[in-house]
């Protein structure tokens, strides 16, 4: 069985890799980063390790990696070939890997070839969803969504697991934490009897399952690496190290998870089970995990369906405190990370234009929503 997998990342090799090749697939990963692509091809093998298994060492093995810069003929083949078709690139990356997946499909299609999964493993609300949309609006290699639907299936996906990296020789080798869930969508699968990833769950509520990852964890990370980045925190374990960030942070997972007690059939005990399981887990000092790679990309965590913002409006929508959430978001305004291209934006963007205009701009609030005033309020707090 083939599979391809674009963006040779930290979850790319660190989670998605392993369970492909412990799954049986024979993985080329597509990327753009040529050392790289070197290293997997020097010996058609990577290595990860599990941080909170003493480093334990695994050998991730039949593997293959092509530059879809360099060789897309080769990145083409592997699509027409594959059994699977997995990415974990970033949604801010899908409209740059849409034309060679499309000049992929279209070729699949024009051989006659068979219907295949296509799921984006991105950390984002309906990203496979949002992969078949820059499929079709993708102007270098036309696709319709007839096409895509004639050759591929779309099933989103929620994707757990902290994936970080070590730098050696120049190249990031994973670093993982063991816990993992990995959720596909059945239903939309080419057979939703079919289960070819081994360790993953195929349900068919998704959404709980993936607004209960956003909205809930990725939620309070990135309120934690917002807190603690606006205290002077490197890290996500010295940040819970204060007791009014772990606070704040229990208070704004909180409110997300009221907020989805009234979407979904969860209950706010399990839901609170699930947060103090989180807290522990980001909270672990071995994983060294920096509050910029947390908070990095401010523009895609600001927006109105992500992490912060989609379960304040959420909270909002059912008449819910969302004051907490306002304030992560008002923190999120604050990141002014040098380093990061998007917060340097976002900064540059305030000090032309004013928070409000900001706000408006990157989040999509406008001052018929609550949430703008609390979270100008709130920004306007942090900034006294
Ligand atoms: N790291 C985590 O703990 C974690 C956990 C769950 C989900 N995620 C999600 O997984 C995705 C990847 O995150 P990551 O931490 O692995 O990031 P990463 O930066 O380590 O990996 C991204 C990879 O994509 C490659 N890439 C970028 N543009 C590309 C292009 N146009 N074509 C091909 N490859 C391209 C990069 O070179 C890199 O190798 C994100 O959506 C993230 O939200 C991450
Ligand atoms: O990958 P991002 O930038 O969407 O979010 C940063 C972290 O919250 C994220 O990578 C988590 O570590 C991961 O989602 C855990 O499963």
């Amino acid at each position: 069985m083939k599979a391809v997998h674009f963006g040779a990342g930290n979850i790319g090799r660190g989670f998605i890799g392993e369970l492909l090749f412990e799954s049986g697939f024979e993985t080329t990963f597509i990327d753009v980063v040529q050392p790289i692509i070197d290293y997997i091809n020097a010996s058609h093998s990577y290595e990860m390790y599990v941080i909170d298994n003493n480093y334990e060492k695994k050998v991730i093995k039949n593997v293959k990696a092509v530059s879809s810069i360099t060789d897309e003929p080769a990145a083409v083949e592997a699509i027409c070939e594959a059994d699977i078709i997995t990415t974990s690139v970033c949604v801010d990356n899908l409209d740059k890997i849409a034309p060679t997946l499309a000049k992929g499909l279209k070729e699949r299609l024009n051989r006659g070839g068979s219907k295949v999964n296509v799921m984006a493993c991105e950390n984002a609300f309906y990203a496979t969803d949002m992969l078949k949309k820059a499929l079709v609006e993708n102007k270098k290699a036309p696709i319709t969504e007839a096409e895509l639907d004639e050759i591929g299936a779309f099933p989103n996906v929620a994707v757990d697991r902290i994936a970080l990296c070590k730098v050696v020789d120049g190249v990031k080798i994973p670093q993982i934490q063991s816990t993992f869930e990995l959720v596909i969508e059945k239903d939309k699968m080419v057979d939703p009897t079919a289960q070819p990833i081994k360790g993953a769950e195929y349900v068919e509520n998704l959404g709980m399952y993936l607004e209960r990852k956003l909205y809930v964890f990725n939620c309070g990370h990135a309120a934690t690496a917002y807190f603690g980045y606006y205290n002077n925190r490197a890290t996500i374990f010295d940040a819970l190290e204060v007791p009014e960030i772990k606070a704040d942070v229990i208070a704004v997972m909180k409110e997300s998870a009221m907020a989805m007690t009234k979407k979904y059939p969860f209950t706010f005990e399990e839901l609170e089970a699930y947060i103090e399981k989180i807290i522990k887990r980001i909270s672990l000092e071995e994983l060294h995990d920096e509050v910029v790679r947390v908070g990095r990309s401010p523009i895609r965590k600001l927006n109105a369906k992500d992490r912060l913002v989609g379960p304040a409006l959420l909270a909002e929508q059912y008449g819910l405190d969302n004051s907490h959430l306002a304030k992560a978001i008002a923190a999120g305004y604050a990141f002014d990370c040098k380093d990061d291209e998007q917060a340097v934006e976002i900064q540059n963007y305030i000090a032309e234009n004013g928070i409000e205009k900001a706000v408006e701009k990157y989040s999509s609030l406008t001052a018929e929503h609550a949430l703008y005033q609390k979270v100008i309020d709130a920004y306007k707090a942090l900034k006294a």
